[in-house]
């Protein structure tokens, strides 16, 4: 794992739940939360439900499981009504299965499997570290670990997930940016070079096995969780693996040159690079 030389002394941090928040930066305040009690079941009166298209995103089988990718989950939050274990709260449960960060070939370092079966749309882990306005990291070093917080961009954008171009010294990882202008670029992103979870040996894949999903529990898009969730049947000792998002020729190094990086997943559709 390269690590960061990101010089983190030059930032203090406060904790929202699991995740650090540099001191710049201001987590929005819960929403108001919907009235129901217990767990939420009634679609027409959830006010959450409300927000997710009158609908709950999420089925409890298999311990929950999300019915299909949106542009943004809303789950119930600190305000709600509802309790723990309510339907729309899948991604706030603990860490269900069994992951390994094992070392793979040469050339993509570590990865990650999980020892246990994973059903398709279960939430697998999510993308933890600090979360950080993006220009403060543009002079990151070496940082491969960090995910743009990107679901407003994708859902102006969708279609391509393609990436901003930006400086070799800050490749970003993470999904879609489809922007020129970089007043467009997604203002936060979480930065898993010196803080994270097992997210963060996450590899890429052209045929990848689980897809990002954007969650909030307040109104800020811009300040989303990004949790990973299952896209098919992941068997045992399978490699987890997303798609990073960019786009071919969208890196540029010094004095903006296009900077190539070879993809090694061995998918057969695989682009041979990662960007
Ligand atoms: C967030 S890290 C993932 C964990 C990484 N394998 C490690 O050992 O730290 C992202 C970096 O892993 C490498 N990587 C991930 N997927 C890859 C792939 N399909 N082909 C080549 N390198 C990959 C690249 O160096 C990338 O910048």
């Amino acid at each position: 794992m390269k690590t960061s030389l990101y010089n983190t002394t030059n930032f203090r941090f406060t904790y929202v739940k699991h995740f650090k928040v540099a001191k710049n930066v201001v987590f929005p305040a819960p929403a108001p939360g919907c009235n129901c009690r217990g767990s939420c079941t009634d679609a027409r009166t959830c006010s959450c439900a409300r927000l997710n298209g009158h609908n709950f995103p999420y089925v409890q089988r298999d311990s929950g499981r999300l019915v299909k990718a949106k542009d943004i989950v809303y789950e119930c939050g600190p305000n709600c009504g509802c309790g723990p274990d309510c339907v729309n709260r899948i991604s706030q449960r603990k860490l269900k299965y069994s992951l390994e960060v094992v070392y793979r070939e040469p050339g993509k370092g570590w990865a990650v499997r999980s020892w246990d079966y994973i059903p398709p749309g279960a939430p697998v882990c999510e993308y933890i570290g600090i979360l950080h306005r993006s220009e403060d990291v543009e002079s990151s070093l070496e940082n491969n670990c960090i995910f743009d917080i990107d679901c407003l961009q994708t859902m102006r954008g969708i279609g391509g997930r393609e990436r901003r171009s930006r400086d070799e010294s800050c490749l970003i990882i993470g999904h879609a940016s489809q922007l020129d202008a970089k007043v467009d670029a997604p203002e936060f992103c979480i930065d898993a070079g010196s803080t994270g979870n097992v997210a963060r040996f996450i590899n890429h894949s052209c045929e990848p096995n689980l897809f990002v999903q954007c969650i909030c529990s307040h109104r800020d898009m811009k300040l989303a969780r990004v949790v990973l969730f299952a896209a098919e049947n992941i068997s045992p000792h399978q490699e987890l693996s997303y798609d990073y998002g960019y786009a071919l020729d969208s890196v540029l190094g010094p004095g903006g040159k296009i900077k190539q990086s070879p993809c090694y997943c061995g998918a057969p559709t695989c682009l041979k690079r990662l960007f």
